[in-house]
């Protein structure tokens, strides 16, 4: 059985650097997708950590996406920056476009970052954290495979359509959530099929449209649900349009990799909004916030989204990121180490 070891960040940050550039990266695309996987691993979301790792890889080994593509952007209007990742990882194209997309924010309250053309594969909340970080409320949406029932129909149309949240608070981590719109997000139902856990009632469907909790069976052709029914649904749509119809990428139903066996990364868009809070009408935006913190936590609300990553971050930072023995061996033969 393997054991655990406890590995600094920066060390896993470098081996994740060293496998994407040994299969295709360029130094800058490798080094941003390596420091998003650790982050995620740090923080304990482990179902965008290290685990995804083999994705990336199948997809560039499958030719499906391009880790040399260099991004263009785009300046189109006072607030408004696009960039086509030209096929590439959406992380590098973001990471081009940021300062831009910043200075407009600042320049005129806020601004849009529509992003098409690439892939995902990572948690969200490292793409808005760093903004609240810089006083900015952000959003952003992705829209990725069709995994997911609209409800109400009968086949898979939507991704599970990840939405992210961050905004200032005062003298604390920024405010952070970010969520799968499908009842569980497809690394979770890939984590239970490998553990050999059931999935929680209401969750997905198998290839004949029938529920089920078995995750092989809704891997093998069956497909998810949206959290919270109608509603989860209304996002998941919400999601569609502005990570794909708004932005110029594929909706996730256009999404068609047959062609590349074993790819994984879906190629889609992505939407980023940020506000400048100094220009709403409360000032300071960020003491208004702790206002409802505080009356949360009066009620008794004991845990805010985000909480539990940063007490992960806290921890692993000082104590080192957990990994299996045999996982951390086998990331070390995947960089050629
Ligand atoms: N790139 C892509 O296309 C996709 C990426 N993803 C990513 O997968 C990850 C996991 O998604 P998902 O499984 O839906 O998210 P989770 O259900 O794990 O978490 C959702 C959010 O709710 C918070 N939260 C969870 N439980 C509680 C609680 N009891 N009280 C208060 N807050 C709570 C979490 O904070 P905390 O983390 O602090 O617990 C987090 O901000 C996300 O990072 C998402 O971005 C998902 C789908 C597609
Ligand atoms: O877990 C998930 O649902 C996904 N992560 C990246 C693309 C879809």
């Amino acid at each position: 059985m393997s054991g655990t070891v406890h590995i600094a960040f920066e060390e896993l940050s470098a081996l994740l650097r060293d496998i994407l550039a040994a299969h295709g990266c360029r130094p800058e695309v490798a080094a941003c997708i390596a420091e998003t996987c650790a982050i995620a691993e740090r923080d304990g979301a482990h179902s965008h950590g290290v685990f995804r790792i083999d994705g990336y890889i199948a997809s560039l080994e499958a030719g499906w996406v391009d880790g040399q593509a260099v991004p263009v952007v785009e300046d189109v209007a006072p607030g408004q920056v696009r960039v086509d990742a030209m096929n590439g990882f959406t992380l590098p194209a973001t990471a081009a476009a940021r300062e831009l997309f910043v200075a407009k924010a600042r320049r005129t309250g806020l601004a849009t970052l529509l992003v098409r053309n690439s892939h995902h594969l990572s948690a969200v909340w490292p793409d808005v954290e760093p903004f609240a970080r810089e006083g900015f409320v952000a959003l952003s949406m992705i829209n990725s495979m069709a995994y997911v029932v609209p409800h109400g129909g009968r086949d898979a149309v939507y991704g599970t359509n990840p939405i992210a949240f961050a905004a200032p608070r005062s003298g604390q981590n920024p405010l952070v959530f970010d969520f799968a719109t499908s009842a569980l997000s497809h690394g979770d139902v890939q984590i239970a099929a490998r553990e050999g856990k059931d999935l929680p009632a209401g969750s997905g469907v198998d290839a004949q449209g029938q529920p089920t909790t078995d995750p092989q069976a809704v891997l093998d052709g069956g497909a998810l649900l949206t959290f919270g029914g109608h509603k989860g649904s209304a996002l998941a749509l919400m999601i569609e349009v502005m990570g794909a119809a708004l932005t110029g990428g594929k909706f996730s139903f256009e999404v068609d990799w047959s062609d590349h066996p074993g790819a994984a990364t879906p190629h889609t868009g992505q939407f980023f909004l940020l506000i400048d809070p100094d220009r709403g009408a409360t000032r300071p935006f960020a003491e208004r916030v702790e206002t409802l913190v505080r009356q949360l936590h009066a009620t008794g609300v004991e845990r805010l989204p985000g909480e539990r990553r940063y007490a992960n971050r806290r921890h692993n930072s000082l104590k080192g990121i957990p990994i299996a023995t045999d996982q951390l061996a086998r990331l070390r033969s995947l960089a050629g180490r």
